[in-house]
């Protein structure tokens, strides 16, 4: 079916929203300027007023009979005085701005005490890397005066930290890594470790402004983003980094919240996503909310999970998903017809280019596979002397923009030995979430962060690159397993809400349904169907791999342990630069 494009107030309403805000907020703040006198005056008339009352309260009732003749007597002279009213007013319209001058006491000029410590201590603990013996004028030297070094600060309410600009020496190699990221380590030592800073080295300048990041809000739950077919939202991050804003609703609430969108498609520079994370940091919920994206804007979906803990049971039978496998035999099954599918829309675009034809319709549609740990098929794939299911996705890799094939490949850190080289060179916009060294990171991503890792991370918290992009914090929305029982009720109705419908099933075919209208868990633990050899049938038409239902440590279902790496555990992975035209991207390398 045609698919409208979406209004222009709902594709750019975040921004126009904003740009009135801005705008109210500007004419407020010039409306109060130009108004302030008599704001003033008319809060001392307030002031005067109750004084006079509490004043005529506070007197004995037995003398204020002479209290309202002395006023009445002075109302008189003044009104008989030539120019009295008049002098009067203005004596009066004086008192009131005097009592309404703004009495706020003014903020004290220098840090207090607690706040002096603790400028003087991270000053001397930067003494030893700011200063050289030779340095005829040091800025740093023990029992030295902080105030030069440290032309800007802030404290927040708990007085810590919250903004904060140094000066350094010219002779500090703040061109190299390492001498960075020591500063950076101490910085966060000394400025609390709970919270996340934002280093910005300005090398000409000799200055580094250290900026307490605001917690990225982890209660933003699946829900229908405004994106435009091929734009995937992998997350939320700060708006400094983002111009553009996604209106969320976060129940009654609504929010404009700063996204990662990931762009997929024939114009895409990251056509394929590497997704790495310790064990339970949010990989799988990444995928599962890449999925439920990708079937909104009309995508097939084929989805292969190595962990075979049933994470994409919800997915099973629905409409555009063309299998959920969790078995090797059904991997390789799956991986073969896609790769044979990207070769057909590849020769068919062929075909049609040179003829002077316009794309072919069955190659259009998004072809998604997504891989979750395929380290663990792996290592199965060689205790049965099978083949690596990885090596099918060579084709994809490769080819697969063109052909509008995505990979998303999701694995844990420690397991990244086991990727192949074709999934390491071409997935070039990266995700790695939950704790990780600074190493790992930078390895990653093919560059560190300007921020420093918190030790304590919820799920779905980390870092995400697009190509050579800048480095972006980013929070996944919750996208939990609707069918696991720990799923809270609000979230999961939130998944099951996006779901597509069931498949209609082909005559005499059945969809098993399980609890809660899903699929049965037992109902297959059988070796996959074999895939017909037809790949030029279109994912749109007979669906090319029947769907079935996810194996639950059947014959086939992989180990859920991680495979023992091909290397030493010390290997390292260190991005590569590439001989291609993209040679750019952070590719993992072992050494
Ligand atoms: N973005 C998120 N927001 C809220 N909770 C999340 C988020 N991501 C993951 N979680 C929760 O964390 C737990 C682990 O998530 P998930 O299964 O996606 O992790 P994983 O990295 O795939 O781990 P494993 O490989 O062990 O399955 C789940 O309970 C999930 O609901």
């Amino acid at each position: 079916m045609a698919r409208r494009p979406l209004p222009r107030i709902l594709s750019n309403g975040g921004a126009q929203l904003a740009r009135s805000r801005e705008l109210a907020r500007t004419a407020a703040d010039s409306a109060t300027d130009v108004l302030q006198p008599l704001i003033t005056i008319a809060r001392g008339l307030r002031r005067l007023a109750t004084a006079a009352r509490r004043r005529w309260t506070d007197t004995p009732k037995d003398r204020r009979g002479a209290l309202l003749f002395l006023v009445a007597s002075v109302v008189l002279v003044v009104a008989l005085m030539p120019y009295g009213p008049l002098l009067a007013a203005i004596a009066l319209m004086a008192a009131a701005a005097w009592q309404g001058r703004d009495r706020t006491p003014p903020a004290p000029d220098g840090p207090d005490d607690a706040q002096t410590t603790r400028l003087t201590s991270l000053y001397e603990a930067l003494v030893p890397y700011f200063s050289i013996p030779d340095d005829p004028d040091p800025l740093y030297v023990h029992g030295g005066s902080w105030q030069k070094a440290f032309p800007a600060y802030e404290f927040d309410d708990s007085g810590r930290f919250s903004h904060l600009v140094i000066r350094y020496p010219a002779y500090f190699t703040d061109g190299e890594a390492e001498a960075r990221t020591r500063i950076e380590h101490l910085l966060t030592a000394k400025a609390g470790r709970s919270r996340e800073y934002h280093y910005a080295w300005d090398e000409e300048a000799n200055h580094l402004t250290v900026t307490v990041l605001a917690p990225l809000p982890a209660d933003l739950a699946a829900q229908r983003f405004v994106t435009a077919p091929g734009e995937t939202v992998l997350g939320f991050t700060d708006p400094t980094r983002v111009q553009r804003t996604l209106p969320l609703t976060h129940g009654e609430e609504r929010r404009d919240v700063p996204p990662v969108v990931w762009r997929t498609g024939v114009r895409s520079t990251e056509p394929h996503l590497l997704a790495l994370g310790q064990p339970g940091t949010g990989t799988s919920t990444l995928l599962r909310s890449i999925a439920l994206q990708a079937l909104h804007h009309g995508g097939d979906l084929v989805i292969v999970d190595g962990g075979g803990t049933g994470e994409y049971a919800c997915l099973t039978g629905r409409d555009g998903v063309l299998a959920v496998e969790c078995g090797l035999s059904g991997a390789l099954a799956s991986l073969e017809w896609a790769a044979q599918e990207t070769e057909r829309r590849l020769i068919s675009l062929n075909r049609a280019r040179q003829e002077g034809h316009p794309p072919p319709e069955d190659t259009r549609r998004p072809l998604w596979i997504l891989l979750d740990r395929p380290s663990a098929f792996a290592h199965l794939a060689a205790a049965e002397e099978r083949r690596d299911p990885q090596s099918l996705l060579q084709v994809p890799l490769r080819h697969g923009r063109a052909a509008q094939v995505t990979v998303v490949v999701a694995d844990q850190l420690d397991c990244v030995d086991a990727l192949g080289d074709a999934v390491r060179q071409h997935t070039r916009a990266r995700v790695v979430l939950g704790p990780a060294t600074a190493d790992q990171l930078a390895a990653a991503l093919g560059a560190p962060p300007h921020t420093t890792p918190v030790d304590q991370v919820p799920p779905g918290r980390g870092y995400a690159r697009l190509g050579t992009g800048a480095v972006h914090r980013i929070q996944v929305p919750a996208t939990p397993d609707p069918y696991d029982d720990a799923t809270s009720d609000a979230h999961r109705q939130a998944v099951l809400a996006l779901l597509p419908p069931r498949t209609t099933p082909a005559d005499g075919e059945q969809v098993p349904d399980g609890p809660g209208g899903g699929p049965d868990p037992a109902a297959d633990h059988a070796e996959p169907e074999p895939v017909p050899s037809d790949s030029a049938t279109g994912p749109a038409g007979a669906v090319a791999v029947s769907p079935r239902p996810q194996a639950a440590g059947g014959a086939g279902t992989p180990p859920e342990t991680c495979p023992e790496p091909s290397v030493p555990v010390s290997a390292k992975w260190e991005p590569q630069p590439q001989p291609q035209p993209d040679s750019a991207v952070p590719t993992l390398t072992k050494h």
